[in-house]
């Protein structure tokens, strides 16, 4: 058995539940039971604070985790990440009072900062050499300017929305988080031979995310200067259409370049260009 760590409930739970579903592994979500064993996968499931996570890899309660790569930044810098995931993406920010000058992080020498990531900001400023006193609170830090508790706060940032509702704005990135994948340095070898058949599942659905299948019809005498646009797996397949000097492309195309792609492909002739998702992607 596998022992996996994933969050109770927050930002991290619904996603991290559908990542290893589309990997074909299959567990109840949490709602009672706090332990639950998968149907089709040696994986055992432990529901738990994203917060307490770290310290239960390091002790070896679990083998593996997904959390929030700001909180290995936090308290688990000794911890390995094997993957990154792709969701809950943010990043973790200073923000002051709208109305406030901020020049300079110099601004913050002597003020009060409140956040929930304590190691995190001592870090930050001791790179930075600026003293400041600082406040740990565990949520809503983003009221503490407004009642007085601190002159800047340290939290997470997404959207932006709760800084703007809070009269706050960010004036500096600290770090940028994801949903990550880590291991336990105590993970036995039987563990991690399940981990890496995980990690071969995990790697393949994410590498379906972020690709289309694009599917094309192209005139004979434009084939050449399409293929150089679609490079695909390997190369795209060709094949005749019943219409005289017509082929039809397919391939697959990385989701970051694809605009530029489809617009490169108009401009050279490709017509009836459908675009499909990917299930699962085998490298
Ligand atoms: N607004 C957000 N947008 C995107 N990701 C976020 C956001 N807020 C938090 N995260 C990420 O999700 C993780 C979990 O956040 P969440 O607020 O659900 O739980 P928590 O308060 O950190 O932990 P616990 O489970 O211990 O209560 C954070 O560590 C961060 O990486
Ligand atoms: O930039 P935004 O999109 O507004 O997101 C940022 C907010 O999201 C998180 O809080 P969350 O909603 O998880 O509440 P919590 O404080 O109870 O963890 C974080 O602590 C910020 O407050
Ligand atoms: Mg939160």
């Amino acid at each position: 058995m596998l022992k996996i760590a994933i969050q109770k409930s927050g930002r991290l739970h619904d996603d991290s539940i559908k990542i290893l579903k589309e990997a074909g592994i299959y567990i109840d979500n949490g709602k009672d039971q706090l332990k639950t064993t998968s149907r089709n996968f040696p994986l055992e499931v432990l529901y738990l604070r994203n917060g307490d996570i770290p310290q239960y890899l390091r002790d070896g309660v679990v083998d593996i985790a997904i959390l929030g790569e700001n909180l290995l930044v936090e308290k688990g810098e000794d911890l390995k990440i094997v993957e990154k995931l792709g969701f809950s993406k943010c990043r973790v920010s200073v923000a002051v009072p709208k109305e406030n000058d901020f020049n300079s992080l110099q601004d913050l020498e002597g003020k009060k900062i409140a956040t929930s990531y304590p190691n995190t900001v001592k870090n930050f400023l001791a790179e930075k050499g600026i003293n400041a006193e600082l406040h740990k609170i565990s949520g809503s830090v983003e009221i503490a300017p407004n009642i007085g508790l601190a002159d800047a706060i340290v939290d997470i940032v997404s959207s932006g929305s709760t800084l703007f509702k809070n009269n706050l704005k960010e004036v500096e990135q600290i770090l940028k988080s994801e949903a990550v994948l880590a291991v336990s340095p105590q993970i036995s070898a039987e563990a991690n031979q399940i981990l890496d058949k995980l990690l071969f599942r995990i790697q393949s659905v994410l590498k379906a995310r972020t690709s289309k299948y694009v599917l094309l019809n192209a005139p004979k005498d434009k084939l050449d200067k399409i293929i150089e646009i679609l490079p695909g797996m390997k190369s795209p397949t060709v094949l005749p259409l019943a219409k005289e000097g017509w082929s039809s492309l397919h391939s697959v195309i990385n989701e970051e370049t694809f605009w530029d792609v489809i617009d490169e492909l108009k401009t050279n002739g490709a017509e009836g260009i459908l675009i499909c998702p990917i299930e699962k992607m085998v490298l």
